[in-house]
């Protein structure tokens, strides 16, 4: 039960309890209103530069709470918009909900989910690596892209079928194929919003520049239902892992900002 941080007591809502900073100024994920956010052309006129290689992506592990496809960087850097310094590829994963339900998504945008959310997690370069950026203010940028259920995404397949490989936490293996994580941006990418929070995941740190792409990457329903074939450890033995999203925050006092009009 102690292992499986959304189902050990009563879940995100607890995190408080070891994690204080759970109730803090700048947590993640918040509901995007979008009668809220505020354009900025700021944004608009610096466009986000973001890079991939096809040799960036190591391996694959199963952390215990999602699948973590882990990169040395190489060539996979991220600046402009709204960043003031170049961040590096460090990693990517994913939230995702249950079967035949709605939520699944950590960002909401005007209270509706995604069934899923990727996360292509950066760190910044001015720091020496990850875990010494990890818990800076400036620290880390993360790119949110929501998936919804449409046409197959083979792409992401191919990471998909390396899960079998990887049943229990801890599991890891290495990926001998090209893989490039663009692949895993929407169409249109101009288009995001973005403002300061933190980590989903305990220990929660105020670190992370969200930038949530606008539009979701379409991914089969056979795609969504794959994610839950992945396994994790509950208070009742091994089962498959799902609901492993936080729901959203307060935003406080915060405005999200727009990269389009
Ligand atoms: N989910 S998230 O992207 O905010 C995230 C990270 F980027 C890194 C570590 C933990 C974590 F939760
Ligand atoms: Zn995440």
């Amino acid at each position: 039960k102690r292992g499986n941080i959304y189902l050990s007591g009563a879940g995100p809502s607890a995190w408080h309890e070891e994690y204080p900073v759970a109730k803090g100024k700048r947590q993640s994920p918040v509901d995007i209103n979008t009668n809220k956010t505020k354009f900025d052309p700021k944004l608009a006129a610096d466009p986000l530069t973001i890079r991939f290689s096809d040799s960036c992506c190591q391996s694959i592990v199963n952390t215990g709470i999602s699948f973590q496809v882990t990169s040395n960087g190489a060539g996979c850097e991220l600046s402009g918009g709204p960043l003031d310094s170049t961040y590096q590829f460090a990693q990517f994963h994913a939230h995702w909900g249950a079967y035949l339900k709605t939520t699944g998504s950590e960002h909401t945008v005007d209270g509706v989910s995604y069934p899923a959310e990727l996360h292509l997690v950066h760190w910044n370069t001015k720091y020496d690596d990850f875990k010494d950026a990890v818990d800076k203010p400036d620290g880390l940028a993360v790119i949110a892209v929501f998936f919804k259920r449409g046409k197959e995404h083979p792409g992401f397949g191919k990471i998909q079928d390396l899960f079998s490989k990887i049943p229990a936490k801890g599991a890891k293996v290495n990926i001998d194929f090209e893989f490039n994580p663009g692949l895993l941006m929407p169409p249109d990418s101009e288009n995001y919003w973005t403002y300061l929070g933190s980590l989903t995941t305990p220990p929660l740190y105020e670190s992370v520049t969200w930038i949530v792409m606008k539009e979701p990457l379409e991914v089969s329903v056979e795609q969504i239902a794959i994610l839950r074939t992945l396994l994790w450890e509950t208070p009742n033995g091994v089962s498959q892992m799902y609901n492993n999203f936080r729901p959203p925050v307060p935003l406080r006092d915060r405005v999200i900002r727009a990269s389009f009009g």
